[in-house]
This record gives C-alpha cells, sequence and structure tokens, in this order.
C-alpha cells in the first residue's frame, strides 16, 4: 500500500509501505493512485514527495506479481496521473530506485537521490523491457547512447553517475526525504511546463544509425539468444523515431511480447530461484532457519595452486584474515606474487582498498593452529587429500571448521580422518574461484547443520551464491556433467563432429560448446580421474574397448591424451589452435582421420545426426540424472541445481536451468525421447529415465514449483 500524510502544512507525502524492497504491487498501485488524487485535491498541498518506507525507494513491478492475472491500476496511466500532476511531485530516493521505481522516479517532476542511492533498469535480466514508459522517457532525458547502455545491460548506476548523467536534480549525503521536502517547498510555485519529461524533445544524434547497428551487434553478441536485449534496443529505436504517444504504443506491444515469452518466465523463475537456495535444507533435516553459523574471523588456505589462490583472494577480499600454506618455498613465493597480482587488479576494477595485508603466508602446516576455518585446495588426490586431513585434526584448534575443496572426492571419507567429522564439509569452488560466483557447499551424513551454516554463509560474504547439496561422486554440476559429456562422446563414435555438437550447443545458448570447454580445461583432467577409476587400460581392446562395466564406454577422449594432445595447453585437442595456449579454436583435418579410423577399427557406420538428436542427447541425460539427484536427496529442490548449472556451467540463463527447461519441454516429452534413444542404444547408459522423472511425467506434468510436493513423500515410495 501507500499512505499520506502531510509535512510543514503544505506538503503532501506519499510514502510506499511493500516490505522488503517497496515493490509495486497491485496494492500500492492503488495506494499511490489513490493519495495522488487526495493530495491534488487537498488546496492546502502545494506540492507532493513520494517516498518508500525503511530507507527504500522502490524496487520495480511486484516481480511476484507476474504469473497472477492483473489486478490493480497499471503502472502506465499511473505514471501518466503523476506527471501530468499541476503541483510539483518530487521523488526522494533512498536505497533504490530500479524497474518500474526508476520509472515512477521519471514521471516526478524532480528527483533528489541520498548518496548510497543507487538506480537503474534491470528489467532486461528478468527477460523484460522498462515497460512504463522507462525506455520513452530516458533517452528524452539523457540522451540515446546512456540509455541504451543502461536499458540493454541493466546495469546500476551509484547517485553520483546519475546526477552525472542528469537522471537526478540533487544527490545529498543528509535524509535525502528531508532533503526532497524542502526542495518541494522551493519549487512550489513553480512552473512545471519544462518538467515534464514526456513532452520533451528525443535528442537525435547525427551518427543515429551506426548508434543503433553498433548497440544490436553488442547485444547480439553478448546476449547469446536473449531476445530481451535486443528488444530493448527497438523500443528505444521507437523513442528516437516516434512521438510520444506512439512510442509508448511500440513500448507497450515489445513489452507484451517479452512479457509473454517462455524467456521472461524463465529468467523470473531462476531470479526466485536465486534467492531460493539460501533457503537450505539437508537430507538429514537440517535447515537455514534453525542452524547457526560459527563465527570466523581467520580462515587458513592449503595449497597455492590455481583454485588455492583464486579462494585466498576471494577470503581477503571479503575481509577475512588468512594463511595461506604451500609447503615448498618457490612455490609460496609464485603464489604470492601471483595473488598480489590478482589483489591488485581487483581493487582497481572495483575501487576498494588493497587487501594485501590480511594475507599471511607460511611453508609450514602448523601456521593453521588458531584459524577458525580451514580450506583444503590441494589437487584431487584422496591419499593427499586424507593425510593432511589427519595433520589438520591434530594442528587445528577445537571448533574450528575443516573444508575441502573438491569437484568431486568423497567428504564421509575425509571425514573420518579428523577427531570431529561433524566438522568437515566440502566447498566446491569453480575456477576461476574469485571470479566464478558459484560455491557447491557439500554436507556429509556426519556433518553438523552449524558447519554446513558456517560454510554457507562464508560463501555469501565472498560474495558467491551457496548452493548446499549432498556428498555424492561429483556432486550435482559435475555428477551431471559426466552423463553429457559421454552422450557427446558417443555421437562423435556415430557420425557427428566436436563442430557440429559444439554448435548446436552453442546455439542453445552455451557459451561454448562441450569440446571447446573440454579443451579449455584440459583433456587430462578428466583422463586422470578415468584412469584412478580404472576405466584406461592398454589391456581393453577388440569389443572391450567399448565397454565397462556392461555399459558402453567410448575411449576416444582417453586415445587423444595418449597422443598428447590435452587441449589448447597443447595447442591440440579436440579443436587445433595457433599455438600451445593458443585461444582460437579451428577445426582439426587430423581429427576427422582419426574419427574415421576409429569407427572403420570398431565396425561403426557414420550416419547423419540431425540438430535435434544432439541437443537431446546431450540434454535430456543430463536432465534425468538431475531428476535422480532429487530422488536421491543430494540436491533439496529443482531451483538449486538449475542455479548451479546457470552459474557454475554455463547454461544459458534466459533456459532457466536444466530442470525449469525440462518443465518447459513437458517432462512426458522428455521420459519418451529418452525411451526413444534407449531402444536404439539398450547398452548406452544414462538414457533410462528414473522413477522420479516417471513419476512427475505421469501426474500431468505439473508446474515445477509443485516438484518438491512429490519428491518430499518418502523417498521409498517412488
Ligand atoms: C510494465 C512493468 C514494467 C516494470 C517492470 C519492472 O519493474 S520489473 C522489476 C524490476 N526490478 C528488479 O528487477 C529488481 C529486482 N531485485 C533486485 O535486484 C534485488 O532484489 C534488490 C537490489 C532490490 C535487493 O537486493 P538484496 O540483495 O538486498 O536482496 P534480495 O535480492 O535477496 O531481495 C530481498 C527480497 O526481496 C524480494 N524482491 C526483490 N525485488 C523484488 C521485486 N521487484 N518484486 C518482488 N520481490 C522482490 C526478493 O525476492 C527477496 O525476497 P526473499 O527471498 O527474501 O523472500
Amino acid at each position: 500500500m501507500a499512505f499520506y500524510s502531510r509535512v510543514s502544512g503544505s506538503v503532501g507525502m506519499i510514502t510506499l509501505q511493500n516490505p522488503p524492497v517497496n515493490a509495486l504491487s497491485a496494492a500500492v498501485r492503488q495506494g499511490i493512485v489513490d493519495t495522488m488524487h487526495r493530495a491534488l485535491s487537498e488546496p492546502e498541498v502545494k506540492s507532493v514527495v513520494i517516498c518508500g518506507q525503511n530507507g527504500k525507494f522502490c524496487g520495480g513491478a511486484d516481480i511476484r506479481e507476474f504469473g497472477a492475472k492483473m489486478t490493480g491500476p497499471p503502472l502506465v496511466p499511473m505514471v501518466h496521473l503523476i506527471e501530468a500532476a499541476s503541483k510539483p511531485v518530487v521523488a526522494a530516493i533512498e536505497g533504490i530506485a530500479l524497474g518500474g521505481g526508476l520509472e515512477l522516479a521519471l514521471s516526478c517532476h524532480y528527483r533528489i537521490a541520498h548518496s548510497k542511492a543507487r538506480l537503474g533498469f534491470p528489467e532486461v535480466a528478468l527477460g523484460l523491457l522498462p515497460g512504463a514508459g522507462g525506455t520513452q522517457r530516458l533517452p528524452r532525458l539523457i540522451g540515446v547512447p546512456a540509455s541504451l547502455d543502461l536499458i540493454t545491460t541493466g546495469r546500476q548506476v551509484t547517485a553520483a553517475e546519475a546526477r552525472q548523467l542528469g537522471i537526478v536534480d540533487e544527490v545529498t549525503d543528509l535524509n535525502a526525504v528531508d532533503a526532497a521536502v524542502k526542495f518541494a517547498q522551493s519549487v512550489a510555485d513553480k512552473s512545471l511546463d519544462a518538467r515534464r519529461i514526456s513532452t520533451y524533445p528525443c535528442p537525435r544524434p547525427p551518427d543515429l544509425d551506426t548508434i543503433f547497428e553498433r548497440a544490436m551487434q553488442q547485444v547480439r553478441r553478448s546476449a547469446r539468444g536473449a531476445i530481451a536485449p535486443g528488444t530493448c534496443v527497438q523500443a528505444v529505436h521507437a523513442a528516437v523515431t516516434l512521438p510520444y504517444a506512439k512510442g509508448m504504443e511500440r513500448e507497450r506491444e515489445l513489452f507484451s511480447v517479452l512479457f509473454n515469452s517462455g524467456q521472461a518466465r524463465a529468467l523470473q523463475y531462476y531470479f526466485f530461484a536465486q534467492r531460493a537456495v539460501s533457503r537450505w535444507s539437508t537430507a538429514s533435516g537440517a535447515r537455514w532457519d534453525t542452524s547457526k553459523p560459527r563465527p570466523v574471523h581467520k580462515a587458513a588456505v592449503i595449497g597455492l595452486g590455481t583454485m588455492g589462490r583464486g579462494i585466498t583472494v576471494s577470503l581477503a577480499q571479503a575481509g577475512f584474515s588468512v594463511v595461506a600454506v604451500e609447503t615448498q618455498e618457490k612455490q609460496l613465493l609464485e603464489a604470492k606474487q601471483a595473488v598480489s597480482g590478482m589483489l591488485e587488479r581487483g581493487a582497481k576494477r572495483r575501487g576498494v582498498p588493497l587487501a594485501h595485508d590480511k594475507i599471511k603466508y607460511s611453508c609450514s602446516v602448523q601456521a593453521v593452529a588458531d584459524v577458525d576455518l580451514v580450506i583444503e585446495a590441494v589437487f584431487e588426490d584422496m591419499a593427499l587429500k586424507k593425510t593432511i586431513f589427519q595433520q589438520l585434526s591434530a594442528i587445528c584448534k577445537p571448533g574450528a571448521l575443516l573444508c575441502t575443496n573438491t569437484s568431486g572426492l568423497d567428504i564421509d571419507e575425509l571425514a573420518s580422518q579428523t577427531q570431529s567429522p561433524e566438522l568437515v564439509v566440502g566447498m566446491h569452488f569453480f575456477a576461476p574461484a574469485h571470479v566464478m560466483q558459484l560455491l557447491e557447499v557439500v554436507y556429509g551424513p556426519r556433518s553438523c547443520p552449524e558447519a554446513v551454516a558456517t560454510a554457507m554463509q562464508m560463501g555469501k560474504k565472498m560474495g558467491k551464491v551457496s548452493v548446499a547439496v549432498g556428498n555424492c561422486r561429483g556432486f550435482v554440476g559435475n555428477r551431471m556433467l559426466k552423463l553429457y559429456l559421454e552422450q557427446a562422446f558417443f555421437l562423435l563414435e556415430e557420425g557427428a563432429t566436436p563442430e557440429q555438437v559444439d554448435q548446436v550447443l552453442e546455439e542453445f545458448g552455451f557459451p561454448m560448446g562441450v569440446f571447446k570447454v573440454s579443451d579449455l580445461s584440459g583433456l587430462d583432467i578428466g583422463w586422470k580421474v578415468r584412469k584412478a577409476d580404472g576405466l584406461v587400460l592398454p589391456a581393453f581392446t577388440g569389443t572391450s574397448a567399448r565397454i565397462r562395466g556392461g555399459s558402453r564406454y567410448s575411449p576416444l577422449g582417453d586415445l587423444l591424451c595418449e597422443q598428447g594432445r590435452f587441449g589448447q595447453k597443447t595447442g591440440k585437442g579436440w579443436y587445433q589452435y595457433d599455438k600451445p595456449g593458443g585461444r582460437v579454436a579451428k577445426p582439426d583435418p587430423w581429427l576427422f582421420g582419426f574419427l574415421e579410423d576409429y569407427r572403420a577399427q570398431h565396425g561403426l557406420v557414420a550416419r547423419r545426426i540431425d540438430h535435434q538428436e544432439v541437443l537431446e542427447r546431450c540434454l535430456y541425460p543430463l536432465i534425468n540424472e538431475g531428476f535422480q539427484i532429487l530422488q536421491d536427496g543430494i540436491a533439496a529442490g529443482p531451483e538449486d541445481i538449475d542455479v548451479i548449472y546457470v552459474l557454475g556451467y554455463g547454461w544459458p540463463r534466459h533456459r532457466g536451468g536444466p530442470m525449469f527447461y525440462a518443465s518447459q519441454v513437458g517432462l512426458d516429452k522428455v521420459v519418451e525421447r529418452l525411451e526413444h534413444y534407449q531402444q536404439i542404444h539398450p547398452d548406452v547408459p544414462g538414457l533410462q529415465p528414473c522413477r522420479l522423472l516417471r513419476k512427475l511425467a505421469a501426474i500431468s506434468n505439473p508446474a515445477i514449483h509443485k516438484w518438491r510436493e512429490v519428491i518430499q513423500k518418502p523417498r521409498s515410495q517412488l
């Protein structure tokens, strides 16, 4: 709602009230309309101030209402009512003015912002455009190039930048509402003719066509299939080329196309999913609201390879004192230099003070004796990790949390090396650890709720989105990835090329296809894991070369590694590069010959594989594994899986994540296609729909937010 008061006799004050961000719900819109009419009708009121309760102006349209039937007054007539008012209206912007909130502010005749306020049009991230006149008013106020930048990227600006751009009239360090009231009194008698933005002509730069062409090219490059950014460009174009009223019509048409698109639904689902994962729960019933994190002031990182360095930087930037340990003097020095460089670049980019003095380097593991939490980040070698955990258990003070950065090893096995297995959790960071936003927090069967809560909170403090997952091989992300990789290999055996598979996946919206990513990460990493699992043995020849444990196995990746083709680092992998370390992937004629020889050797006849099959074969087994993970209780809900895939594996955000995508495709269709492929390839693993997927498909494809009701039934019933 919005409530009305009178200040100093002559100022009508409208206060938006809808916690937590004063979003423009039906009740708030109704409140604004009613109180505006009241302010205009009271003769003593000479001017009006609009502000938000609890130091937040307005977070925009109420996203929770998007899926429901529209009630209450629409936004567009509401902003027109404000702009057309005969008394000056001043927006007092504290905290945030985002989306519809900024559109509300732009309909006011003046804007006063607190210096800490942030303003922007984040609609594009929800698959929308600023549809309450934002695309028509902003270019009239600040010009086309700056508007294109803000509207197509969703970038938020500080009050200072907003002042510089001309979005706000004044910035204050004091109370912005008081300042707005004073300001409103000072302009009470002024003419409003020059204050209604919709009446301004839209500036028309001479190189208009070039500006729009460049903007379109830019969004096509960065949007990877998302439709909202390009539609935002079209809406701004209308501001320049059409009169205001016609421009508003065009904005409405374009908004409606976006609003009704599957992409907007996916992005809005994702918005809530990313927030839902902080309300974690574990299979044993521990929960975010009943588990208290332990205080952590000082942390340690053991092992300063690529991952350890990134983790050290993240911890220091988050304000923790860090003890960084690497046992060899030479490696320690190298790591120190690398970490310093990363910190310097980070401080420059983010305009924050350097965090060098937060880190103490040491060659001795004894230096971690007094820390509250240790993150072990040595390479993926269970024996080595076990030794370190035994040492840590003896050295660390009682109550210290022992965490391991691993991408898939058994947390419980490590916990069993310590005196306090309840204090052991996994923290699976993604490379580069100081950049990637995702953290899988892995709880073992013995991890106590406080340990999980502490790791979750640490991730948040480091600016990450932490997702709690159970302990199993590969956890959530890598466990599902395995299925995707395997299918990609099988497709090569059957006649596809790496370029074809990658192209299909890139058209779907992944920044890179599976083979390009493998080349980037290094083919030897998976090879090492497969060797450790006993899958790579020279004895495998003839028919057995393509069978492991009764299922089909493709040794293609192993054969490439045997040739020393480890990907970008060696200049050759699934593609060729101009030099070792080169970045530009080019098809390699050698590989075509290699695949032909391989097929001939194994009696395989290459067939034409179409786009649809590549997509379904790569994605549906991965999705099926996601359902198996839910069935096993490794992830608490589909949102957890989707957030992991969007933030950690490049799944296109405008497709919501693999589980949301499956819900859009239709679970019955996913089951049907998996069964179809299973019939053709009965020996291929991962094609058999799991029980949970079948069960959900059988109860007529319920909406994704209803899945938990089925999952939470005793798993034995599935
Ligand atoms: C014609 C129409 C044209 C207009 C279109 C629009 O305006 S589109 C909209 C354009 N606006 C946007 O896109 C703004 C989107 N919002 C944001 O960017 C951030 O939430 C923030 C910067 C406002 C606050 O960040 P922060 O890190 O301090 O906190 P946090 O992120 O954790 O959120 C706290 C809680 O608030 C909730 N909630 C937030 N916003 C909305 C909303 N609009 N609605 C409903 N709820 C909203 C959020 O779900 C969470 O709830 P929970 O989980 O506690 O139950």
